[in-house]
């Protein structure tokens, strides 16, 4: 008895010790990426159990190779404004993990763009991707480049100038990028066609998010938020609680709030808030998601434009404030770290009872831990958000088989893959120890997929 105890010290030891010192050795190699050291602690923090029952992860050294992207492309993107002048932006794609097929992730245009942002999201993919189940690796890509005041005419400049050179780098069985921040179907379109046009062909599966009518899969568009609010509806469910009735506060009002707002709206809730990088605006009525989509979807307006249409919703200038306003659920979909420690203050003294995140990683380590230690409950991005990746998977399927499938087959299908992500998420919780907490169980469920296969196709 006393030597097995000893013989699961040992191991927790080993385990630690080994956890421990690929951190240090990440952080001495990527000494300035805050993002990426960040979602990298967040995710060692939950894998800790894992390596005292796999020591195979250890000997493999998983953690040495899971970290350190397998390719990181940067390139310069030129292109001239309307006026003539000519303009330099930074490309990036990150393909970090192939093991479970094709890399996979979004490619955003935003000018906070940079290595660190990159890798983050990238890292964080290879463990969302694993957990739909579907046979696509992880990546992440964009460009500093800010497509606000932006002509039509020079985003598409920009959007060919970037591809010509990204499309060295990708296709259909080796990297199939999409949408993100600043790319929707718009963006995509033009790198559709840019590339098709340097390869000299149509090679339909190169990227996801493209327009149904041209490619694309119907229910993509609102995949994400879709997917959200069903995973969060299922941790209701696991507590006896639901949508119905409840007050709802959400970030942002792009692709992945939109559709968050009107899946939660369709499920009896009211969503009381939402905004934008300006602000933010208060519906006590309950938001319009009609009049949300026509300012922000089809005529690239500002969300206090909202005010106009409804004169008794007020508008404040300070994003990060929307948090104190009280609810029921708060769902995150803007941007990473916009939901700090005091916001997660204001959110539990105000009685929020459970946290979706539709953006990746939108809240800070510290808001986490106050989450968990109050009881509220939390669905973590990499497998809340996880919907709009499986539907992009979903898209490749179609490609490849030249069919479309109905917006109902789609959404029956998102329905099951969250399910699945759900429970997968919890029962990882639950064997290694922290029952209920689906931050660990994500990170785990994901992990081990990825690991398997790693170990499986031999130290590389
Ligand atoms: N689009 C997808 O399918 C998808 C999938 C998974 C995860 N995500 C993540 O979801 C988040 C949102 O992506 P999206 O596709 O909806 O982008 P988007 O560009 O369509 O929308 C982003 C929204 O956030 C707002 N915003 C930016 N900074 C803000 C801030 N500090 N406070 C409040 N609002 C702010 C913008 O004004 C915009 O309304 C990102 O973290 C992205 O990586 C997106």
């Amino acid at each position: 008895m006393t030597r097995i105890v000893g013989v699961q010290t040992n191991n927790k030891n080993r385990a630690n010790d080994y956890v421990h010192g690929v951190y240090e050795l990440v952080k001495k190699r990527n000494p300035d990426e805050k993002e990426f050291l960040q979602a990298i602690r967040e995710i060692f923090d939950s894998l800790r159990p894992i390596f005292s029952k796999h020591p195979e992860f250890i000997t493999n050294g998983i953690l040495e190779r899971i970290t350190e992207p397998e390719r990181i492309i940067t390139f310069r993107v030129a292109w001239e404004d309307d006026q003539g002048k000519v303009h330099v932006n930074r490309g990036f794609r990150v393909q970090f993990n192939s093991d479970l097929g094709p890399y996979k992730g979004g490619i955003r245009f935003h000018p906070s763009v940079n290595s660190s942002i990159m890798k983050f999201l990238a890292f964080e993919q290879i463990f969302k991707n694993a957990l739909t189940g579907q046979p696509i690796g992880a990546g992440k890509g964009g460009s500093d480049f800010d497509p606000k005041g932006k002509s039509e005419r020079e985003i598409m400049r920009f959007t060919q100038s970037f591809v010509t050179e990204l499309s060295k780098y990708i296709g259909p069985d080796v990297d199939v990028p999409a949408g993100d921040i600043g790319v929707g179907k718009r963006e995509i379109g033009y790198m559709f066609g840019q590339y098709n046009r340097l390869k000299g062909g149509y090679e339909a599966g190169v990227f996801t998010g493209k327009d149904p009518n041209h490619g694309g899969s119907l229910g993509r568009k609102e995949a994400t938020g879709y997917g959200t609010v069903y995973f969060v509806d299922e941790m209701l469910k696991g507590e006896g609680k639901s949508f119905e009735g409840v007050t709802v506060v959400v970030s942002g009002s792009g692709n992945v709030s939109t559709y968050a707002m009107e899946k939660a709206i369709q499920l009896g809730a009211k969503v009381v808030a939402c905004s934008d990088s300006g602000g933010y605006i208060y519906d006590e009525n309950g938001i319009d998601i009609e009049m949300v989509k026509q300012l922000k979807e089809y005529d690239n307006k500002r969300i206090w434009e909202y005010t106009k249409a409804y004169p008794h919703a007020k508008y404040h200038e300070n994003c990060s404030d929307i948090w104190s306003i009280p609810c029921d659920i708060a769902l995150p979909c803007a941007t990473q770290n916009e939901l700090d420690e005091i916001a997660a203050h204001l959110l539990i003294a105000n009685g929020v009872k459970a946290i979706g995140e539709g953006a990746n990683m939108p809240c800070t380590q510290e808001a986490m831990t106050l989450f968990h230690e109050n009881g509220v409950l939390f669905a973590p991005g990499k497998a809340a958000n996880a919907g709009g990746v499986a539907v992009s998977a979903m898209e490749m399927s179609q490609n490849s088989m030249r069919l479309s499938w109905t917006v109902e087959e789609v959404d029956e299908k998102l329905q099951h893959v969250m399910k699945n992500i759900y429970s997968s998420c919890l029962s990882a919780a639950e064997s290694f120890g922290h029952p209920g907490n689906l931050v660990i169980g994500a990170n785990i469920a994901g992990f081990l997929k990825v690991a398997n296969a790693m170990v499986a196709h031999g130290i590389n």
